[in-house]
């Protein structure tokens, strides 16, 4: 580890002496390589295994030389003029076509794999990283993929693997850590639930093998379901740290394979319960950048630190994977590969994205009711920048004979699942928001985003939209700004000019402004007379 590695992975020791033959093996294999530097040149991945390949390929060579000529000097062979010398040069030279044959066949799987990258717009980082996949046949062809889940992605309607499938999968199932960045409704629980469920082959009882992190109970309740119905017919123990397991479970005695929770429940359990995670062999960080934020920066280091076993595979996964988790993730990893699909933190190129001025927050709320009035096509989302304004325009919508319902961190954990589940089933149109379901929720057809308050930054705004557009669908995302937020409007536009949507060329020439938080003060939304 980087010796100014930060604080939240300086829990993370390494007993050099319990590890000192593996340090030896990789220093060299280092060495072997020619210190083949994973992150310091990206994307020419191919090349570089190519290298490596071909250097073996010598090497080998030269060590079968050097093994002949020993031979010949030492004289000593029983079998020196009879067949067995022509053999054995005979061999010799079987050996070193094959070895050509081979370096030849993976060459040509090398480009067959850039090809294919390129095709599905995947790109890769790391030492030789494995082939994509071609189909989710390859999953028994290539790993021996157990038939139960063969036959549940089929029931799931999954055909073929998504881009980021296509290339997480067999990474993690190389035993690989991994760090992905894909486009939001791109699939990305699938890829790392499925190799998790293969790994896993069979149940065991001997406690916690594997944990999913991510950072809101909804969405741990949604990774949750995702994985009961990818392992069904197989008798997993799946589980999700709800408050009651929380507080009721006796962790000294907790069979478990895979346990999904949120950072702050899974420390309350570390620390209160002492739940063991030492035997984790698998880690999940789902919207890892959301994880490494500072808020939640001590929960996920004592998250790490308990999950002490040496040999544990970690990934993060996420639509936007900024430099700074980057940086963390590779001073945290070891022999990772970075696979990107598409360009790092953009839009769904599927989404169809519009910037609307309104000038004041009167001009939103007339805006909005106008474009209820006109065409409103649900399911339709509207986030907020605060409970306050989300609960205000909740007051103003909920006399506008539309189904219009509310979610926000105030309502009891079944309001707000009973405010989810009314929105999938369709009971309501529009479901007005704070950012609290603005990751990762996969509410399957939302036609429309509604930024009634322009995004806190532009990973939000990636996050937010990305509620529509799902799945390779169309989706729609309508961004009101007003005078405030001119300011920051720049860097939104530019990613919609990224996905290919119409920006006035005036926004372009605006002034890239560095963005933190932009949370204004906002004028109430509320229209009614306040009372005394
Ligand atoms: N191979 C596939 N073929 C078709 N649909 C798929 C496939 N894999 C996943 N899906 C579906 O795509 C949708 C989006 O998947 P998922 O929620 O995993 O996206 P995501 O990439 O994690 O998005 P986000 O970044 O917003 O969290 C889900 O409804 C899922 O069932």
């Amino acid at each position: 580890m980087a010796s100014d590695s930060s604080f939240l992975f300086s829990g993370i020791s390494f007993d050099r002496k319990k590890f000192g033959a593996d340090i030896a093996r990789f220093q060299k294999k280092e060495s072997d390589t020619n210190s083949v530097k994973i992150w310091s040149v990206a994307e020419d991945e191919s090349a570089k295994t190519r290298e490596a390949v071909e250097e073996k390929t010598t090497s080998t060579k030269k060590r079968k030389r050097k093994g002949n000529s020993s031979e010949t000097v030492e004289g000593f062979n029983v079998f020196r003029n009879s067949a067995s010398v022509v053999q054995s040069s005979g061999e010799v030279q079987a050996d070193e076509e094959s070895i050509e044959l081979n370096k030849k066949e993976k060459n040509r799987q090398l480009e067959r794999d850039a090809i294919f990258r390129k095709q599905h717009n995947i790109h890769v980082s790391g030492y030789n990283v494995p082939s994509p996949l071609q189909s989710f046949d390859e999953l028994k062809t290539r790993y021996n993929c157990p038939s139960y889940l063969l036959r549940n992605l089929k029931e799931l309607g999954f055909k073929l693997p998504t881009p980021i499938q296509r290339q997480a999968i067999p990474v993690l199932l190389d035993g690989r850590e991994c760090f992905a960045c894909a486009p939001t409704g791109s699939g990305k629980t699938l890829a790392f639930v499925c190799p998790m469920l293969m790994k896993l082959k069979d149940p065991e009882r001997g406690g916690i093998r594997a944990v999913i992190l991510c950072h809101t109970r909804e969405l741990s309740a949604q990774i949750f379901r995702e994985c009961k119905k990818l392992a069904k017919r197989k008798k997993f123990r799946i589980k999700l740290m709800t408050k009651n397991l929380l507080r009721n479970a006796d962790f000294s005695k907790f069979p478990c394979d895979i346990l999904i929770s949120t950072p702050l429940r899974l420390c309350l359990a570390i620390k209160k319960k002492k739940i063991d995670l030492s035997r984790v062999d698998y880690l999940v960080l789902d919207e890892s950048d959301k994880l490494f934020e500072p808020e939640l920066f001590k929960q996920i280091d004592s998250v790490l630190k308990a999950c002490s076993n040496p040999s544990i595979i970690r990934s993060l996964f996420s639509a936007t994977l900024p430099d700074f988790v980057e940086d963390r993730a590779r001073e945290l990893m070891h022999d990772a590969v970075r696979v990107i699909v598409g360009r790092k933190n953009m839009a769904s190129e599927t989404i169809k994205q519009k910037l609307v001025f309104t000038g004041s927050e009167e001009g939103k709320l007339l805006a909005i009711r106008q474009s209820f009035a006109e065409s409103l096509n649900p399911p339709v989302l509207v986030f907020l920048q605060s409970k306050e304004r989300a609960k205000e325009l909740y007051g103003e919508l909920a006399f506008d004979n539309i189904r219009v319902d509310v979610i926000h961190s105030d309502l009891s954990q079944q309001e707000r699942e009973n405010a989810v589940d009314n929105f999938r089933a369709g009971k309501t149109w529009v479901l007005i928001a704070t950012d609290v379901v603005a990751r990762g929720m996969d509410f399957k057809g939302v036609n429309c985003v509604i930024n009634y308050d322009f995004p806190d930054s532009a990973s939000a705004y990636v996050h937010r939209i990305g509620r529509s557009g799902r799945a390779g669908r169309t989706g729609e995302a309508i961004t009101f700004y007003t005078e405030d937020d001119i300011p920051f409007l720049r860097n939104v536009a530019n990613l919609v000019a990224a996905s290919g949507c119409e920006v006035p060329s005036w926004l372009m020439e605006l002034q890239k402004k560095k963005w933190k938080k932009h949370r204004p003060k906002r004028d109430s939304i509320s229209t009614k007379p306040e009372t005394a």
